[in-house]
């Protein structure tokens, strides 16, 4: 197996990339959160446009990359971080469909397991479970961040899958109920299972962008780019606090 430059990312030296890495799945948001919060920034990557950035948050050193969208493309880019660069942290800052009537457009979600009917976790390690965990020991740097930032989240299950639109499915509230789901995405559960496989840490922040309870309310795709403030200072005090 090839060791770096991989691939899909360019950096000769893994000291180009921090830690801990966010993770949007937005390439553009990646570079838009460079920008806005980081200082010092220097881009690692550029291949296939998946903007990665390193730089600096009051002092520390984080790295921002896009992830793209599906489990084939965080998998590639999470697996690398974690197997060739040495990272030890992944937080993706995503958004989400609302599953449940309580949970508003703009309200964030801490991820706690990520649920998935599909086959990612199975074929890439040879896991049977159908919900991953996330890092607890990061989950529990984000409820300290966000109880010291007064920054309200839900926490629960979200479901993972690489279909966007279908029209075949009709069982999902079923689904939903009975894992504890209250957000969907499509990302989290292959980074769970390859921080699971490499011992390293997952996490996952979304946004609600969407609810099926109040579509007039749904975000347009810029301000899905920029409008996710509070998820970025859980993101970076918690990248802070991690790298201590
Ligand atoms: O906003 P991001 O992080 O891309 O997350 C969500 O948005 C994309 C779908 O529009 C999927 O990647 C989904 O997980
Ligand atoms: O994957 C996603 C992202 C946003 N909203 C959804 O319903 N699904």
């Amino acid at each position: 197996m090839s060791d770096i430059p991989t691939p899909h990312i360019e950096a000769t030296s893994k000291d180009e990339i921090a830690k801990v890495v966010l993770m949007p799945g937005d390439p553009l948001r990646a570079k838009k959160i460079a920008e806005t919060y980081l200082k010092d920034v220097k881009q690692f990557n550029q291949v296939r446009g998946m903007l990665g950035f390193t730089g600096t948050y009051k002092g520390k050193r984080v790295s921002v990359m896009g992830s793209g969208m599906g489990f084939g493309s965080i998998g590639i880019y999470s697996y690398e971080l974690f197997k060739f660069y040495d990272v030890d942290t992944i937080i993706r800052i995503g958004s989400c469909g609302a599953s449940r009537p309580d949970i508003k457009v703009m309200d964030i979600v801490l991820a706690d397991k990520a649920f998935s009917t599909e086959t990612f976790a199975k074929e890439a390690h040879g896991y049977d479970d159908k919900l991953i965990e996330g890092s607890q020991m990061v989950a529990d740097t984000i409820r300290e961040v966000a109880k010291e930032n007064n920054i309200k989240m839900h926490e629960g299950n979200i479901a993972s899958g690489n279909v966007f639109y279908s029209s075949v499915r009709d069982d999902w509230e079923k689904l939903e109920k009975e894992n504890g789901i209250i957000a969907a995405e499509m990302e989290a559960f292959a980074l769970f299972a390859n921080a699971k496989a490499t011992n390293k840490n997952g996490a996952c922040l979304l946004t609600v962008s969407d609810s099926k309870y109040d579509h007039e309310k749904n975000l347009t795709a810029e301000a899905r780019q920029n409008a996710f403030d509070a998820m970025m200072v859980l993101a970076l005090e918690t990248a802070a606090k991690l790298v201590d």
